[in-house]
């Protein structure tokens, strides 16, 4: 259900500190390997938004026992000791979850189990069809409901026994993240070989550095080919603590560099695994200051320039890259972003339409996104598209002398569901 839009008053000024929640990325993968790995497993700092609820429904119906804390930040797994065993009494649905959807899928495929994967519309547009190819040709028997390529997916689990196989990388790292992480359940070794420039590529190193605390290796051939020695299992590390999501901390060191004041993130900080901390750096290249703790990240203001980079690799985060260089002194054009369009919706063409709205100068190309600074804000609704960071991002329009309307605010609720009062703790208005 949609909520009702939010208009935010022109923000003076920000200053003071957030705690981020929990990384999206790495609370589902924790959930996932939990429920594979021996032993009981304590996730805590477990985000909690629609992502994570989807893929706690889903391992609910699977049948894995857990307990979790009434705030819905700890969660103590009761792991399975290897595959799942119980095939649910209906459809997972999954909402738009991509870090539900795609792991689960390929865990699922190596199982003895036989399960149905749906979502939400959207979620039926979203390619997954590069890793069914990749799970068929390890012998998994998968088959599309609806449009070939596309979930929703009926899946006919049954034990693999590994080989080498090929996955093309360049639509969604989160194909390969689940081919890895289903691998240690194949009976044989497993190689997997990269076709396709691979892309959203630090998401891999979250995937294999969460797989190692479960006690699984996996020996990265530069990027190439990934091999994973057979008789490997997952071992609970007894408690995994979740760090902040990197990618939820942009909006807050966006709006210092835009309007600081000093703003610290905490939950987060150079020790990170998250691609996305790289943020930080670009926000630097744009003349903002930087300054880095093992836990926290602090940016205050400076003079804004444009800058011209490739920021695939951090997919996320980029989209506040988008917004924020209305507010510099240069165009800034994004580059090597063609994914951007499979997301949550087609954010490239999203994120040009609604800049247009509010009288930026944009020039929307296959891959990439050029944005000029912007003098007089117009006011207007933001549509967001189901999409959570169109929401977040365009929030921080309110940095200028005009109020901005954001649609359907509730959409936060995909990753960061109480994002709109944590922004109004370091606004001054
Ligand atoms: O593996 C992950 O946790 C993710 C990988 C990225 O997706 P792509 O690999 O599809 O770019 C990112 O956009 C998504 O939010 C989370
Ligand atoms: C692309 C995203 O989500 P997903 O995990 O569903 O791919 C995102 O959170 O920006």
């Amino acid at each position: 259900m949609e909520q009702n839009a939010i208009t935010l008053n022109p923000i003076k000024k920000v200053e003071g500190t957030v705690n981020v929640p929990g990384s999206k990325s790495l609370s589902n993968r924790a959930l996932l390997l939990a429920a594979l790995a021996k032993g009981t497993t304590t996730v805590s700092n477990l985000l909690d938004s629609d992502d994570i609820r989807h893929m706690l429904n889903a391992l609910k119906l699977l049948g894995v026992s857990y307990q979790l804390s009434s705030d819905k930040t700890e969660c103590r797994v009761e792991g399975l000791g290897g595959a799942f065993t119980h095939s649910p009494s209906k459809p997972l649905f999954l909402g738009n979850a991509g870090t539900a959807m795609r792991p689960l899928c390929a865990a699922l495929a190596a199982s003895d189990v036989n399960v149905e994967l749906t979502g939400e519309p959207r979620m039926e547009e979203r390619p997954i069809g590069d890793l069914v190819n990749a799970l068929q040709e390890a012998g998994a028997d998968i088959q599309y409901r609806q449009t070939a390529g596309f979930p929703p997916l009926l899946v006919h689990g049954k034990p693999l026994s590994g080989g080498e196989i090929s996955v093309d990388g360049s639509v969604s790292s989160q194909f390969l993240t689940a081919l890895l992480m289903a691998a240690p359940l194949f009976k044989g070794n497993v190689i997997i070989n990269i076709q396709g420039q691979l892309v959203s590529k630090p998401y891999i190193d979250i995937t294999l550095h969460i797989m190692k605390q479960f006690g699984v290796e996996v020996i990265n051939r530069d990027y190439q080919q990934f091999f994973i020695k057979a008789g490997q299992a997952y071992v609970s590390p007894g408690r995994f603590m979740v760090e902040g999501d990197a990618s939820s901390a942009s909006y807050f060191l966006a709006a210092a560099a835009i309007k600081g004041g000093k703003v610290t993130v905490t939950g987060i900080g150079s020790n990170s695994v998250q691609g996305d901390i790289r943020f930080a750096d670009v926000l630097e290249k744009m003349g903002a200051k930087v300054n880095w703790q093992e836990e926290s990240i602090s940016v205050t203001r400076g003079t804004l320039t444009g800058i011209d980079m490739d920021l695939n690799h951090i997919p996320d985060a980029a989209m506040t890259i988008a917004t924020t260089a209305l507010f510099a002194d240069s165009p800034t054009t994004i580059r090597n972003i063609y994914n951007w369009r499979v997301k949550e919706t087609d954010r490239l063409h999203a994120m040009a339409t609604e800049l247009k709205k509010i009288g930026a100068e944009v020039e929307e190309g296959r891959d990439y996104i050029k944005v000029w600074p912007l003098g007089n804000f117009v006011h207007a609704a933001i549509d967001t598209y189901h999409d959570h960071r169109i929401a977040m991002c365009f929030s921080l329009l309110a940095l200028n002398e005009q109020p901005v309307t954001i649609n359907d605010p509730g959409c936060t609720a995909k990753t960061f569901p109480d994002y709109f009062s944590r922004l109004a703790t370091i606004c001054k208005h």
